[in-house]
């Protein structure tokens, strides 16, 4: 008996042994692995809220490097500048249908590190990551997000110069960073977005930057510096590199303590800092740190101090030549990204009332149909058009009582209405017909009036009308005639999505309401649930 059939004998002989209700001894072959059969829900649950942790490329090194030559035995500086860290970039994408192929914690890359002959480090590579459309960002921690161009990040200057010699450049976007306050505003700026601050903003607190967000360690780096011998002796050229050698010293010192008391904020969330609705469009969510300087350019920038002021004297401290060389930290933020589609027309109904049907029958969108409850598991987005203009419209997954407190699919879909502009409810006039154990359409809209205002007070109050579906069936048409009876200040339109019946009119009514001709809303008082009913059959 070979290794392996040892092991399944044993796993086989030990379920036997934890089952003594089995009389017959099974061969292993006669296990039936049963593979448990998960409800449509579970399998593919629509993911319309994500919380991330995004962190731009860490700036690279500085070089410091010395060439000398038979003609000049002192040598000049010529260490290049660390490369920029690449951006977290949000791109608006329809491809992407929820926020479910998201990762929690996203960072950029690293630039590179400077190196002799003044060459600069390559640029961090940014990482682009795409989101539905609609989505919309909220603020958590960190720097406001900002928007870049509609071009891809191919397309973006990989020579793109860190900000060397410019080192009084104020001209890098003014965000704003609301959560943190510090001693100046744009110290502010500067720790935050990950940029190297100018000498100005440096005065007081320079050593600050290296705790650029609450979320970094006090952790601060220093040069180890290239010891160079000036006197050498060999006449061919040589360079002597001290490239990212970096020194990492952990544990606090006691300005690192300063910084996390004052970084000290309860959580805080400022909503829809920003929203992503066009495909292409792109925010940048965490910026890359700033690329050391080489001593190449250590050497323009002290050039560049005002004159009678020494730059080690001035700066000394806080500001010196080592830490000029390290690259800055990148950005970094968190966000909580939240999914609206964004529709002219939603299709409000209760589950398996046909505004998947509708929507297929209204334009070419081939949504799911399904007889069972919950078939739509996300919006479906279809476009109705007109001759001359055309809309959008949106079928949100079905609603049950209870959704506002986040029942059946709750808030997955009741966010997804806020973004429409005109309501169609839509009610299945058979659902209590015969032996059908649903609820009348009457009190299928009041409860989808009840629970939209339950969820945000003022979300019916939209333009809007009533689709009678399913008129077709037996039965359906003195339901219909009650319904016109019991529901008042909306239109009413009887409709069998299935056999495209009334949706030509339908389409003239959503127009109306789109170009503001009728303005109706569907209020709770325009609804008779109780009143001697002729119909006992329902
Ligand atoms: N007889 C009849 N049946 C219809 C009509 N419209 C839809 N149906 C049927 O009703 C069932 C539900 O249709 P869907 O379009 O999936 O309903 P839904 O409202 O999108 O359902 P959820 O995805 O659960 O929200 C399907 O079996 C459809 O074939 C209609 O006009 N007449």
């Amino acid at each position: 008996m070979s290794f392996s059939q040892k092991v399944l004998y044993l796993k086989t002989s030990q379920r036997c042994l934890r089952s003594p209700w089995l009389t017959k001894t099974y061969s292993f072959s006669d296990i039936v692995h049963k593979k448990t059969k998960l409800a449509p829900l579970q399998e593919r649950r629509m993911i319309d809220r994500f919380r991330i942790w995004a962190k731009g490329g860490d700036g690279g090194n500085g070089c410091t490097s010395i060439r000398r030559s038979r003609h000049d035995r002192r040598g000049k500086p010529d260490g290049g500048n660390g490369g920029r860290g690449g951006d977290v970039i949000l791109e608006c994408s329809p491809a992407v249908w929820d926020l479910s192929g998201l990762q929690h914690h996203i960072n950029a890359k690293r630039g590179g590190s400077g190196s002799s002959k003044n060459m600069i480090g390559s640029r961090g590579a940014d990482k682009v990551i795409l989101v539905p459309v609609g989505t919309v960002i909220h603020l958590v921690e960190g720097e406001l997000p900002s928007a870049v161009e509609k071009s891809s990040s191919s397309e973006l200057d990989p020579w793109e110069l860190p900000g060397t010699v410019d080192i009084e450049s104020s001209e890098f976007s003014t965000l704003s960073v609301p959560a943190y306050q510090t001693s100046s505003e744009a110290e502010k700026k500067a720790k935050f977005s990950g940029r190297r601050p100018s000498a100005g903003e440096e005065s007081t607190t320079a050593r600050r930057r290296n705790c650029a967000s609450p979320i970094n360690s006090g952790t601060k780096h220093s040069l180890s510096r290239g010891k160079f011998e000036s006197d050498h002796d060999d006449l061919s050229n040589w360079e002597e590199e001290s490239c990212g050698q970096m020194e990492d010293q952990d544990g606090e010192d006691a300005m690192g303590t300063e910084c996390e008391d004052e970084l000290e904020e309860t959580e805080h969330i400022e909503y829809d800092v920003a929203e992503l609705t066009e495909q292409g469009q792109r925010i940048v969510v965490a910026r890359g740190g700033e690329g050391g300087l080489g001593n190449l350019s250590k050497g323009k920038a002290s050039k560049m101090m005002p004159k009678g002021a020494n730059f080690d004297d001035e700066v000394s401290d806080d500001y010196d030549h080592a830490s000029l060389g390290a690259g800055l930290p990148g950005s970094e933020a968190v966000l909580v990204l939240e999914l609206k589609s964004i529709a002219d027309i939603g299709l409000v109904g209760m589950p398996n009332a046909g505004k998947s049907t509708l929507l297929g029958a209204l334009s070419k969108a081939k949504p799911s149909v399904g007889d069972y409850a919950f078939t739509t598991l996300r919006p479906n987005l279809g476009n109705l058009n007109y001759f001359d203009f055309s809309l959008t419209v949106a079928d949100i997954p079905g609603l049950i009582r209870g959704a506002h407190e986040n029942r059946g699919l709750g808030h997955a879909f009741l966010r997804h209405i806020e973004r429409t502009k005109v309501l169609a409810y839509v009610v299945d006039l058979a659902a209590a017909l015969g032996d059908n154990k649903g609820i009348p359409p009457w009190e299928q809209l009041n409860d989808l009036v009840l629970e939209l205002e339950y969820y945000r007070e003022g979300l019916t109050d939209r333009p809007s009308l009533v689709v009678a579906n399913k008129i077709d069936e037996d039965g359906a048409e003195e339901v219909y005639k009650e319904l016109k009876h019991r529901v008042s200040g909306v239109p009413i339109f009887p409709v069998s999505a299935v056999l495209e019946e009334g949706v030509p009119e339908l389409k003239d009514g959503l127009r109306m309401l789109i170009s503001g001709e009728q303005s109706n809303r569907l209020q709770l008082d325009g609804i008779v649930l109780h009143q001697d009913s002729a119909f006992v059959s329902i």
